[in-house]
């Protein structure tokens, strides 16, 4: 692939793992957004929004994907990144969007068991409010994430059948 290949899709989706395996399969170089700005900025996530607030952190993460053009890597974007500014029209002018889709219980069932303080939008809610938090936000931002040039529905797959799933279809792609 000669541009490069964004991954989006809600908190939990995914999108690091995938991305990670993807790159190394496919031989190509893999860059994380959010690990991106945080080796740039020298701070966390939760740090840089508590002390600047989300604002702020949507601001700069315009700034370092608008760094990200020309790249030919796998991309993992934040879950947020396609839902602010004119971000996901950008990214489907310089890549290949793929969504990870996947359902409020499937996220919420991998998101109570990671440490839900390194995603600032998630810390401190109860298992109920947590679901009720995905169901909402998700029904938001799908209209964003329907943008996407292709859509991978998870459904119950192994991160290695979804890997393959994705792989086929950028080799479709591409030809
Ligand atoms: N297909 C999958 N099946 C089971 N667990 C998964 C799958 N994809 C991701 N996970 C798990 O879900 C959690 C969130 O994954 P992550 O890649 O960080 O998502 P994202 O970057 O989209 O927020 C991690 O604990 C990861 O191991
Ligand atoms: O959905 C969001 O608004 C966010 C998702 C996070 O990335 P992941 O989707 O990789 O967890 C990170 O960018 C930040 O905590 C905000
Ligand atoms: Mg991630």
């Amino acid at each position: 692939m000669e541009t490069p290949i964004f991954l989006i899709g809600y908190m939990g989706s995914g999108k690091t793992t995938l991305g990670k395996k993807l790159a190394r399969k496919m031989d190509m170089p893999f860059i994380d957004l959010d690990e991106y700005i945080v080796q740039e900025i020298g701070m966390t996530i939760p740090q840089y929004f508590q002390i600047n607030g989300e604002d702020k952190f949507r601001a700069l993460e315009r700034q370092y994907l608008h760094q990200l053009a020309g790249k030919q890597a796998i991309i993992s974007t934040g879950g947020g990144t396609p839902c602010f500014y004119d971000n996901m029209a950008w990214i489907n002018r310089h890549g290949l969007s793929i969504y990870l889709a996947h359902s409020p219980k499937g996220l919420w069932s991998r998101l109570i068991k990671t440490d839900r303080e390194s995603r600032p939008i998630l810390a401190g809610k109860s298992p109920e409010e947590l679901l009720d938090f995905i169901t909402e936000k998700l029904a938001e931002r799908s209209p964003y994430y329907s943008q996407a040039q292709l859509s991978i529905n998870q459904l119950n797959s192994k991160i290695d059948d979804i890997v393959n799933e994705i792989m086929s279809h950028i080799t479709v792609a591409s030809r």
